[in-house]
């Protein structure tokens, strides 16, 4: 995701801060994206470099698309220095990261998904569980998904829509659900396009009547990282606009970035 949102920020017009991170302490030591070489640093430069960066460019904007169990300790780095961020890595202590936040009094945009479509879906499902509470009282729940192999956690989205489920009355134990990870089973039973098996998102959500009689299918099914790295180069945009603005909201999900005029 990371390169992802590097090229969008580049198509978009955006200056990329030539800084970026990796969890190992060797990797390669530059890449280019666009016109620009960014120099990676391994976790140990992780606060001198943030806390320059941080001065020599006052305006940035951080974007994580890291791993579940550095979501606390790089929010963390990023309020105590003072760094706006949008978080887009799933996981981690999700009321310790917004308490974080609140505390540090810094601004963040979190959401688990970025894709602006996909979000006014679960809009949407929210909406229609807060409009008819109940409504599929009785029905069965099935819920699949299938992501990438490298994918540590279960689908955030996922979770998302599960919990309008359960306000629609359907009571789910989310240790039923069907993730898919490997990759033979994507092509075969899911029908992922082989381009896709290494950047792919599929959700099918089926709802089933006591009698069997009723049948409902809810499915999202997006292929690459482009609707994500899209999507976070408008909610920085949003953001940096918020922060410019001294705002006093500070905390931000991608509802907010939709209902400010970037559906599009
Ligand atoms: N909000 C959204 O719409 C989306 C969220 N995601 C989430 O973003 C996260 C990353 O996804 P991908 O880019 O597909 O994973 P990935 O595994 O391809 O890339 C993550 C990279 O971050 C590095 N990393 C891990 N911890 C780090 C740390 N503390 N500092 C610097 N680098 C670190 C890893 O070495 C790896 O290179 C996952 O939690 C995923 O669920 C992914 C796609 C869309
Ligand atoms: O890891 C991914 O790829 C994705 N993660 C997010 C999630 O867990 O919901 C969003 C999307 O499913 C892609």
């Amino acid at each position: 995701m990371g390169l992802s949102v590097a090229e969008a920020a580049v198509r978009r017009g955006l200056h990329l801060v030539p800084v970026s991170f990796s969890s190992r302490e060797k990797v390669k030591t530059t890449i280019q994206v666009g016109q620009t070489d960014i120099r990676i640093y391994g976790p140990s430069a992780r606060e001198d470099v943030l806390s320059s960066v941080a001065d020599e460019f006052p305006d940035v904007i951080v974007v994580d698309y890291t791993a579940p169990d550095s979501v606390n300790s790089n929010a963390e780095l990023y309020c105590k220095l003072g760094l706006p961020f949008v978080m887009g890595t799933t996981g981690g202590n999700q009321q310790l990261l917004y308490k974080s936040v609140q505390d540090s009094k810094n601004y963040a945009l979190i959401s688990p998904q970025m894709g602006k479509q996909v979000v006014a879906f679960l809009a949407i499902m929210r909406i229609f569980a807060e409009q008819f509470p109940g409504a599929f009282s009785g029905y069965h729940l099935e819920v699949l998904e299938s992501h990438q192999a490298s994918k540590k956690d279960t689908s955030g989205t996922a979770k998302d829509v599960i919990a309008s489920f359960e306000k629609l009355g359907v009571p789910y134990d989310m240790n039923r659900m069907v993730k898919i990870r490997d990759p033979d089973q994507q092509l075969e039973m899911v029908g992922v396009p082989k381009e896709h098996i290494e950047g792919h998102a599929f959700h099918l959500y089926h709802l089933t009547s006591p009698d069997d009689s009723v049948s409902f299918e809810f499915q999202h099914n997006v292929c690459g990282r482009s609707i994500y790295a899209e999507g976070t180069i408008d909610a920085a945009i949003f953001l940096h606009r918020k922060v410019q603005s001294k705002d006093s909201k500070r905390i931000y999900d991608m509802e907010d970035v939709l209902r400010e005029g970037y559906m599009r």
